[in-house]
């Protein structure tokens, strides 16, 4: 990808959810132009003004005094929108896959009837729409570029995209580094999100295999339970390698056999995701694989408040390779040990115990 000249003036930026990650990536985006956060919550979206810190998220990270705060959804699209392509803004979505397809489609209502009124229709009112969300839908199996166009079919030339990556929020709001990759079809979108957030401590490449990074991030969600779960039994490194790297390769064939280019998988979104979630400390998916190994249900856990995209998400994964015929063994286990009783060491036994084959 050939350098890039930062746009002038800068592109406003809403950031919608004001989870540990919308935040972070706000707190990014706030260094190049004016941002505002939306909590869908009023009392939170007031209290973040106030305080200045996200206390329920983010605790200790202090928020820019400039940056915005609103749970307004019009009061978002009107920081953001504009009459004319160059100055409109870019709305990132920081909400969970659970929150993507219900904020889409108010969004796509809303922007359908910006546009209507619009004078000169060929003007863009957004640079575009940018999710942030890892996962498949629990319900339908899709994936998130998936329901996006479903729910945004009011609006379908609105350009699209994915912003993903090894990224721990919490080191984000500290400044630490980060490498991050926005997908998209569209290369106007993907210039305007590197021009949103790329610069000091935070790197943007850009790619376009939009399913290869979404697969990347769901899966490797499911990878972190199933490493989590066998440093919970005390395996050992040697295992954890195993399966980091056998993990790999169930999310390259479950990638390629949805249209994936393979290569994407040894990038940011795919091996740098699942390195980080696996064996990071910071990774609530391995810290609900941990306690699973270490001998709490799934329930035990998640009742703590620990959330944990990646086993809602395995179900979905596992559902959705076997309509597509494609063998995810470790999958296979998360789900029979958090869906089904099987106990994790004996998950263990049988992934082991399966026939040799080439690798
Ligand atoms: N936390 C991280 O380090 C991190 C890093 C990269 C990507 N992500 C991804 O970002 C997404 C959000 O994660 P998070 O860590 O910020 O979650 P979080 O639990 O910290 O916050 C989620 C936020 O979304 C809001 N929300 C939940 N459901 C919603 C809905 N239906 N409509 C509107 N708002 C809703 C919540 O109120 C909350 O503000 C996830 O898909 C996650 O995989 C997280
Ligand atoms: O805390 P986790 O396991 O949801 O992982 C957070 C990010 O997805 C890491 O890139």
């Amino acid at each position: 990808m050939p350098n890039q000249k930062p746009e002038h003036p800068p592109r406003p930026v809403a950031v919608l959810g004001a989870g540990a990650w919308g935040t972070a990536l706000a707190c990014a985006a706030n260094k190049h132009a004016p941002t505002m956060l939306w909590a869908r919550d009023e009392a939170f979206a007031e209290q973040l003004a106030r305080q200045r810190e996200n206390t329920r998220y983010l605790p200790g990270i202090q928020l820019p005094d400039n940056m915005l705060f609103t749970s307004s959804l019009d009061r978002a699209l009107t920081h953001v929108c504009a009459r004319s392509t160059e100055a409109a803004g870019l709305l990132i979505l920081g909400v969970p896959l659970a929150g993507l397809r219900a904020l889409c489609s108010e969004l796509g209502e809303k922007l359908s009837h910006q546009l209507a009124a619009q004078l000169s229709p060929k003007q863009q009112i957004v640079a575009g729409i940018v999710w942030t969300c890892k996962g498949l839908e629990a319900e339908t199996g899709k994936l998130p570029s998936e329901i996006a166009a479903e729910a945004l079919s009011a609006v379908p030339d609105i350009p699209t995209g994915v912003l993903s990556g090894p990224s721990f929020a919490r080191e984000v709001a500290q400044g630490l580094p980060v490498a991050l990759t926005i997908a998209s079809q569209d290369a106007a979108l993907r210039r305007a999100t590197i021009a949103a957030l790329h610069g000091g401590s935070m790197r943007v490449y850009a790619n376009q295999d939009v399913i290869g990074v979404e697969v990347g991030g769901a899966l490797k969600n499911v990878m972190a339970i199933a490493c989590g779960i066998g440093e919970g039994l005390g395996l050992g490194t040697n295992a954890r390698a195993a399966l980091i790297t056998r993990g790999l390769a169930e999310m390259t064939r479950f990638g390629e056999a949805l249209g994936a280019q393979s290569s994407t998988f040894s990038g940011l979104t795919g091996l740098g995701d699942l390195v980080l979630t696996a064996t990071g400390d910071l990774s609530r998916n391995r810290q609900v694989g941990l306690e699973i190994g270490r001998g709490k249900t799934l329930n035990e856990v998640l009742a703590t408040g620990l959330t944990a995209e990646g086993a809602r998400c395995a179900q979905a994964v596992l559902k959705r390779a076997t309509q597509l015929g494609v063998e995810l063994p470790i999958t296979h286990a998360v789900c029979e040990v958090l869906f089904e009783g099987v106990a994790p060491f004996e998950a263990v036994t049988r992934l082991l115990s399966r026939v040799a084959t080439t690798e």
